[in-house]
């Protein structure tokens, strides 16, 4: 059987409607809901390794209930941003409630800054370093720190299977890579990445992740045979059409992708 990569979030770091804001997006995702965001994650469901969720923003609760699944054994942080790590607490007491205990895997930079923010989770959550490489299942995992613009640093994880040789890559919060964060991205079956606006115009220095204009041409420097953009904004309506290459598709929630296929 081969893993699936459910996407269960697909916003940026406010979600979709913006609590603020009446623009044709906002309001289209009031309405009807195709634009509805919540903050970006995705479940990984895996024969061996079970369900592994990436990244745990505060839509965490909103967005188990949408799935329709009741508890998430493993965790995947990217970087210890709200919108990545805000549903941690109530991840936790789910754990406590079922006197079940989490694991989460991070850099140990990021659970420093975790369990700095919300001392409690160790109670009721393992945390587990990412740095050096781990195994999920029949995936070898290694996490690396990308730029991340005017917020610092994320991480991006990548995940290699030992028999297929199947590979997909995660990283949902970058901008402006050098050659050495491009490094591990090249030659990707599938890469999931981060795209908060179509073309973005506020000052470079202001800004936190790519947008589609700087994406597309980064594939066409690491050529990964498919691609996704998540972490959309406001910016995207997903009920137009956009020009985008065949192999390239903006994340909607519930998309689901076979890992292994192709
Ligand atoms: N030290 C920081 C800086 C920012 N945040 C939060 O991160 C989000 C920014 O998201 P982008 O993906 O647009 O860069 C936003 O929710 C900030 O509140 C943080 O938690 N810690």
């Amino acid at each position: 059987m081969t893993a699936t990569l459910r996407f269960l979030g697909t916003g940026d770091a406010m979600g979709v409607p913006r609590v603020y804001c009446d623009c044709a997006v906002c309001t289209e995702a009031r309405a009807t809901g195709v634009n509805r965001r919540f903050r970006s994650a995705v479940l990984i469901d895996d024969p061996e390794a079970g369900h592994i969720m990436i990244d745990c923003g505060p839509d965490w609760g909103r967005m188990m209930e949408t799935a329709g699944l009741r508890f998430a054994e493993r965790m995947l942080l990217t970087h210890g941003h709200y919108d990545h790590i805000g549903g941690l607490p109530e991840w936790a007491d789910a754990c406590r409630w079922q006197e079940r205990r989490g694991v989460a895997y991070a850099p140990e930079v990021t659970i420093a800054e975790v369990t700095a923010r919300f001392p409690w989770l160790s109670r009721t959550i393992e945390f587990r370093p990412a740095d050096g490489g781990f195994r999920l299942g029949g995936w070898n995992v290694r996490a690396w720190r990308v730029n991340h613009g005017h917020n610092g640093y994320a991480h991006a994880y990548r995940f290699d299977h030992a028999e297929t040789g199947w590979s997909w890559a995660y990283c949902p919060d970058a901008i402006g890579l050098s050659e050495a964060e491009k490094a591990p991205l090249a030659g990707l079956d599938l890469l999931v990445l981060g795209t908060s606006f179509w073309h973005e115009t506020i000052p470079y220095e202001r800004r936190s992740v790519h947008d589609v204009v700087e994406a597309l041409e980064l594939l066409r420097e690491l050529k990964p045979r498919a691609a996704v953009f998540t972490h959309l904004s406001h910016d995207i309506d997903l009920t137009r059409r956009y020009e985008l290459p065949e192999s390239v598709r903006f994340a909607e929630t519930g998309l689901r992708i076979r890992l292994g296929d192709g």
